[in-house]
């Protein structure tokens, strides 16, 4: 590896102790960086990588509320600004035991290339806390988003840093957000966050826009091997947001999900996902995915296992980080899947990555497939700012679009640099050359 690269992740590593998910985001990007950095001297000459892999801001807070028992609870909350050289702060908030600030540094890093992306001037942010909504009262999810924003509002702003959704965070949540927003603020400023209701000035297809993208991506992949979706058996793991919408395109274009999953296992329904079921237990009912063979005969419930195990075509991982390593990457191939979709976030592991590629697997990484997710925010900015409220077509158009731009440019850059197929290293360079002459042409700051 180039010297100037393998200096700046040595000092990343020395700077960042224990920050193992951080570590692997950047390491996974500045690999790809090595013919890049070769060719353009100023990028060591501006410090680039050093700027970009450093958080332009970074805000943890205390969050103190006042669960259904009247006892007092204490969480951590975060913000992180990563990169403003591309427009302000955009993605998600994640609400989960697991939230650290190891989680929303790599989740934040990632954005920055996946807005990038876009194409649409969004920078890259993120945040969450620690807070568990599993089995919260919805008194007591009000609650926690109440004073979590009371401690954040000071650093949103339209142009400055826009939140939305991500695990554990949807519509009701951005509801409660919006509404402590607004009491706090005085101001109707519905660009501040996205991922609204409706009825608030969201945007029609955002609940959508994530797993739809994800397959709107698969469909492109697909099609540079003269192959399609139709008739092909597919697992999605995760019950989510993106699992949901991803599974219904997939179902849409002709393909059968015979997989789904949550944290507590998988369901396996060989005629194929009933997923209003799924959706009325996820997205109404906030039940576990093991009550679906109680409503679906000849479906079956495997507590503890991931959907990688079950003969498929195509894998869509669509739940967590790092849920999909070598082991299933080997039972995945040697069942016969040849393409693994990424809609959740840094789901495939550097080693199961290292393995499909070997394997000639297409494999599509999240910061390019599940771009349409943040891509339709943007639209619900430029919607709120126009005072306008778009279609659900012209959103969906404008979302395929998109998509179709992200692979082209995949495509373009793996091409260039005799590299095809390597999709990772495509969206890699592609995000990172935007985001790094938008660097350079700011001067020092
Ligand atoms: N919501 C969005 O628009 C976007 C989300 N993402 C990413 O997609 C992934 C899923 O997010 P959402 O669907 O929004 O969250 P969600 O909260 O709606 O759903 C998360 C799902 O993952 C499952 N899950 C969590 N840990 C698991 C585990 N260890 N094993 C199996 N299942 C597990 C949960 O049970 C749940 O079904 C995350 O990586 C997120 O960062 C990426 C782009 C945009
Ligand atoms: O819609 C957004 O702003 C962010 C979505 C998100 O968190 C992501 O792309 O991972």
């Amino acid at each position: 590896m180039n010297e100037y690269i393998q200096n700046c992740i040595d000092s990343l590593t020395e700077r960042n102790p224990a920050q193992n998910l951080f570590l692997q985001a950047v390491t996974e990007v500045f690999e790809s960086l090595d013919p890049i950095v070769a060719e353009i001297p100023d990028i060591e000459q501006h410090s680039i990588l050093q700027r970009i892999s450093e958080p332009e801001r970074q805000i943890m807070f205390r969050v103190a509320w006042v669960d259904d028992q009247g006892k007092i609870c204490v969480n951590r909350g975060y913000r992180v600004g990563f990169s403003s050289a591309l427009g302000p702060y955009k993605g998600g908030m994640r609400f989960h035991p697991s939230v650290r600030l190891d989680v929303i540094k790599f989740l934040s890093f990632e954005q920055i290339f996946k807005n990038a992306l876009t194409g649409l001037g969004i920078g890259g942010g993120k945040g969450g806390s620690d807070f568990d909504p599993k089995g919260k009262s919805d008194g007591e999810i009000m609650r926690f988003c109440q004073a979590f924003m009371s401690e954040l509002y000071h650093f949103l702003g339209e142009t400055t840093d826009v939140p939305a959704g991500d695990i554990g965070v949807g519509a009701r949540e951005i509801g409660y957000l919006f509404g402590q927003y607004k009491r706090l603020t005085k101001r109707f400023a519905q660009g501040v966050l996205t991922g609204k209701q409706v009825g608030l000035g969201g945007s029609l297809a955002r609940k959508e826009a994530t797993g739809f993208g994800a397959v709107y991506f698969a469909k492109e992949m697909l099609a540079t091997r003269s192959d399609t979706l139709e008739g092909k058996t597919c697992v999605v793991s995760g019950s989510g947001n993106v699992a949901i919408y991803c599974a219904r395109k997939i179902q849409e274009l002709g393909g059968k999900v015979i997989a789904m999953s949550d944290s507590g296992g998988a369901i396996h329904d060989p005629a194929g996902i009933d997923l209003d079921i799924v959706t009325a237990l996820k997205e109404v009912e906030r039940a576990r995915i093991s009550e679906y063979p109680n409503r679906r005969h000849g479906s079956t419930f495997l507590p503890g296992e991931k959907v990688w195990k079950l003969p498929c075509d195509v894998a869509f991982p669509c739940a967590t980080q790092n849920e999909l390593g070598l082991v299933d990457a080997k039972e995945l191939v040697e069942n016969g899947c040849f393409a693994i979709i990424e809609g959740a976030n840094m789901p495939t592991t550097p080693e199961a990555i290292a393995y499909l590629r070997e394997k000639n697997a297409l494999f599509a990484p999240g910061k390019a497939a599940n771009a349409g997710g943040v891509a339709v925010s943007a639209l619900e900015m430029q919607q709120n700012a126009a005072l306008q409220n778009w279609t659900f077509q012209q959103v969906d158009d404008r979302l395929k679009t998109v998509m179709a731009s992200i692979h082209s440019d995949c495509v373009f850059y793996a091409k260039k640099y005799h590299r095809e197929e390597d999709y990772v290293f495509g969206a890699n360079v592609a995000g990172f050359l935007k985001v790094a002459n938008a660097v350079q042409s700011y001067g020092v700051v």
